[in-house]
Parts: structure tokens; C-alpha cells; sequence
């Protein structure tokens, strides 16, 4: 059963920490390509390292995988219309799912990520977590007007969520504007996902950074309700409402009947900054469970 995750580690560049596991194409090499992404160091505690480790406290849990999409599945690439996954990749996360709910986190539309993976057999989370398609099962403990019951190709049920709904006639306002504003600019790409938008900067020259920034803080300025994050060699114009990849995270425990329970191990991979918000809520999801195990405790008659 683990194996299954440890070839998905390996193909995902993760080969230190699970030897002896057939080979795949890493995409750890095409991860460190100084474009400012944060990289293995001594100030980062490594995953690899303590693979083995991590799943023994697995034992007697249910593991749900949660993976980002570039960067992680995918390698970075020049052209985000070009960042394929490979068929061993691919193979990889359809083994996982076939043992553990999975899902997939990306900050491109959901469509997109599901264009690129072609794998039914996952939930897919777009936009930042703000567009999930999720388990057959309304989440408990967030608000029903954001959720929709929906049929995919073969009939199946499933519910989306969409907390950033009512952005969506200003994200098509604004996604024209900087379309415009950004034409003046060689090298620059906007992309359209969905609920927020991503302003490319990997083709622009260096010298055109500050005016590429201006112009997308000008046409921001018109958008009080929206906000700038930024990763590799992009910046991403989002809604500001409480909601990021950790909330989506949550979200999906809730509908696979996790929420109050101690008996999961989220597995979150990712690679870049918006990441770190799962990764914290996978933090939180431990603690809670320290947490429940002390109330126990004390609870406890002796
Ligand atoms: O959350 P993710 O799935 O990691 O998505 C984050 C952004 O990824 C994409 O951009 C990055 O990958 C491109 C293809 O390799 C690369 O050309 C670009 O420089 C990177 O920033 C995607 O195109 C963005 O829309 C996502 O927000």
C-alpha cells in the first residue's frame, strides 16, 4: 500500500529518502532553477529524510494525498500551456488514488488541471482551493450556498465549491484590462484561472519588471476586493477572502467525513509559497490531534 506513495515520492524527485524503488524521471532537478522558489536547505527540515519516519506514524490512519500541480507533478516550464505531465507521473498518482483519497491543489483553473492530469479518479481543487470538485457529500461545516451538486461525464454525482463566486463578473472586468495594459510589455502572458489571474513575468525583460508591476497595481487599484501573491516568476491577483489551498485542504477532509476525527494523516506535497498555507493546516490537523489525545487524558477516569 505505502509503495504506491513512495513511487509517487520518487517520481515527484523525493529518490534519497526511498531507494530501491524502480526508476522514474525525477523533476527535482527542474525544480531548482533559481527562480526564487524555495530550495532544501539547513533552515528547511527535509521531508526527505525522514520519509520513513513520517509514514510509521501513519500507522493505523487513513492517509488522504494532497499534491500541487506545477512544479510538483509537473516541471517548471517556459510556457504554462506547455507544463505536461509525464505518463510515469501520471501512472504514479492514479496508484495512489487507487489506495488513498487524493487530490490535487493548484492555483490554475480546475478545467486546466484536469486537462493536464486526465485522471478521474482524483478531486481536483483550481484557482487556490477557491473551485473544488469534490466527494459526493456536502461539507458540514461550510456555508451551502457556495455548494452545488454537479454530474461528471459518466453520471456520477459530485458537489463543487466555489466560496469566490460573486468575484466572478469583476475577475472577467479586470482579466480584460490587464490583458490590455499588458500588451504594451513583450514577454508578459496573463492567464485566466477562472477565480483569480496570473501575470507571467518568466519572458519579460528585467528592466521591465518595475513597469509590468506598476500597470498591474493600476488596474488593482480599481479592485479593492482583490489582492497580489506572488510565485515562480508570476504574480497572481486573487479575491481577498479567507480561503486558500490549506482552507481547501480542510474542506476535503470535511467531505471524506474526517472533520473531529484522529484517525487521518494528511499528506500534503507542493513546492512553492502558496503552498505553505496546506502545509500548516496539515501542521494544525497534528496538533488537534495532540490536542484530542491530552483531553483524553484528562478526561479519563483513573
Ligand atoms: O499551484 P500550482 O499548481 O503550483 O500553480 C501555480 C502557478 O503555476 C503555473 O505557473 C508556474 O508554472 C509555469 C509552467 O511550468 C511556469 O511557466 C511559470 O513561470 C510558473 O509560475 C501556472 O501557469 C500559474 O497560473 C499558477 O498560478
Amino acid at each position: 500500500m505505502m509503495g504506491s506513495l513512495a513511487k509517487l515520492c520518487q517520481a515527484i524527485g523525493f529518490q534519497r529518502a526511498v531507494a530501491n524503488v524502480e526508476d522514474i524521471e525525477s523533476i527535482s532537478k527542474a525544480r531548482h532553477d533559481r527562480d526564487g522558489a524555495a530550495s532544501l536547505s539547513n533552515d528547511h527540515p527535509s521531508a526527505l529524510r525522514c520519509f520513513k519516519g513520517m509514514l510509521s506514524s501513519a500507522k493505523g490512519k487513513r492517509i488522504v494525498v494532497f499534491l500541487d500541480y506545477d512544479g510538483t507533478l509537473s516541471p517548471i516550464v517556459n510556457d504554462p500551456d506547455c507544463a505536461f505531465m509525464s505518463d510515469p507521473m501520471r501512472s504514479a498518482v492514479r496508484e495512489v488514488a487507487k489506495r488513498f483519497p487524493t487530490a490535487i491543489i493548484s492555483g490554475r483553473s480546475r478545467d486546466k488541471v484536469h486537462e493536464f492530469v486526465k485522471l478521474d479518479e482524483v478531486y481536483y481543487a483550481g484557482s487556490h482551493g477557491m473551485d473544488i470538485r469534490g466527494p459526493p457529500q456536502q461539507a458540514k461545516t461550510y456555508d451551502g450556498k457556495y455548494q452545488t451538486k454537479a454530474l461528471d461525464k459518466k453520471g456520477n454525482e459530485l458537489i463543487i465549491f466555489q466560496p469566490a463566486l460573486e468575484f466572478l463578473p469583476a475577475i472577467k472586468e479586470m482579466l480584460k484590462e490587464l490583458e490590455k495594459k499588458a500588451m504594451g510589455i513583450r514577454g508578459a502572458v496573463i492567464e485566466d484561472n477562472r477565480f483569480c489571474v496570473s501575470v507571467h513575468y518568466r519572458h519579460v525583460q528585467e528592466s521591465d519588471y518595475g513597469l509590468l508591476h506598476e500597470k498591474v497595481q493600476s488596474v488593482l487599484g480599481k479592485y479593492p476586493h482583490f489582492h497580489l501573491t506572488r510565485g515562480k516568476k508570476v504574480m497572481e491577483i486573487r479575491p481577498s477572502i479567507k480561503w486558500n489551498k490549506g482552507h481547501a485542504l480542510e474542506y476535503l477532509l470535511d467531505t471524506l467525513g474526517f472533520t473531529g476525527t484522529d484517525n487521518v494523516l494528511p499528506v500534503y506535497i507542493g513546492d512553492d509559497r502558496t503552498d505553505e498555507d496546506a502545509f500548516k493546516k496539515t501542521i494544525a490537523q497534528k496538533r488537534k490531534k495532540k490536542r484530542n489525545v491530552a483531553k483524553h487524558l484528562v478526561d479519563e477516569p483513573e
